[in-house]
């Protein structure tokens, strides 16, 4: 049976009777690193800070490991989170911070403070005091922090906001050497899609409080690619021939009169055929979605929708 990180029903979080996380029922396997998107204000902070028990929901549950959040206070344990602002003492060197935590937690191992310092490229910072480090360092002595008890999920919101691209990619191939070497299940959140689809390997689109769509990174790679727009009168008629001709499998019938296909296949040739079989062809034209695009499509679009339903 499949292990999920985190399991939630109906988990809602209202302020003030407003909900800023809607009953939100969520999956995320074990060892994914899921990537939560949404504009600001969204609710993906306050979905984090509930599946690191820094909160209590107003309604719903959840899991954790298959065990209920709420109930198992030494779950807590598993989790490790950095939500808003790292929670550094400026005044104190890495090492101090580290230290200062870990006696906290009833933790004592130095060698271990280290090689957590050294994974998150933070060792060699020595006497340097956390108020003089870039906000990339902060951020990765953030990550180091979080790491201090051995957690099997961590919850990271926003690491990478407002860090320069060197800073990123420090952060990217931390996370990724965390996912794949230490097994850790990450859950990072962004309103960059792009910034995040070069980490994460699943998705959940978040708008007012809802997921409002959850997908693998395949699936949005391939929703993200180009296409071809074919508009005819008979898109179904152009779907069959498309299929026992071209051998295509991946397209998809718009409406009546439009049919999207996904893979790489010879237009001339595909006119051709289509006019041949007397398939009128009005338009065929070529289509790159960008993720930027997708994401914007997600929320944008339904956007548009409602308020000129309004
Ligand atoms: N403690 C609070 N009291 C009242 N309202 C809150 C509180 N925390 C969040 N909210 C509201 O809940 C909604 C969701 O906020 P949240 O911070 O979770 O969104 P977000 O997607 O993380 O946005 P951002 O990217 O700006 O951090 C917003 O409308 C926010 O104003």
């Amino acid at each position: 049976m499949k292990t999920y990180a985190v399991e939630t029903a109906g988990l809602t979080k209202r302020f003030r009777s407003i909900p800023a996380v809607d009953a939100i029922d969520l999956k995320i396997p074990q060892g994914e690193i899921f990537g939560l998107v949404g504009e600001n204000g969204a609710g993906k902070s306050t979905l984090m800070k509930l599946l690191a028990g820094m909160m209590q929901p107003s309604e719903g549950s959840f899991r954790l490991f298959g065990k209920e959040g709420k109930e198992d206070a030494f779950l807590y344990h598993r989790v490790g989170a950095l939500i808003e602002q790292p929670g550094l003492i400026p005044s104190l060197t890495a090492m101090e911070n580290m230290k200062t935590k870990a006696l906290a937690m009833g933790l004592h191992d130095e060698r271990e403070l280290q090689r957590l310092l050294a994974l998150c490229d933070i060792d060699k910072s020595g006497r340097k005091k956390v108020r003089a480090f870039s906000l990339g360092m902060k951020q990765r002595l953030g990550i180091a922090l979080t790491l201090i008890n051995d957690p099997d999920l961590l919850i990271l919101d926003e690491p990478t906001n407002g860090i320069d691209p060197r800073g990123f990619e420090a952060i990217r191939s931390l996370l990724l050497r965390l996912n794949r070497e230490e097994g850790k299940t990450i859950i990072i959140s962004s309103h960059i899609l792009e910034e995040l689809s070069k980490i994460a390997t699943s998705y959940g689109f978040m708008r007012k409080g809802r997921i409002i769509e959850q997908l693998s990174s395949q699936e949005l790679e391939e929703k993200s690619q180009e296409y071809l727009l074919l508009r005819t009168p008979d898109a179904a008629g152009a779907a069959v021939l498309l299929e026992e001709r071209f051998a295509v499998r991946s397209y998809r019938i718009v409406s009546a009169s439009e049919l999207q296909i996904n893979e790489r296949v010879d237009s001339a040739a595909l006119i051709a055929a289509l006019v041949k079989a007397d398939i009128p062809v009005w338009e065929c034209t070529l289509h790159h979605q960008s993720l930027e695009q997708y994401f914007f499509a997600k929320n944008g679009g339904e956007r548009d929708v409602e308020s000129a339903a309004q």
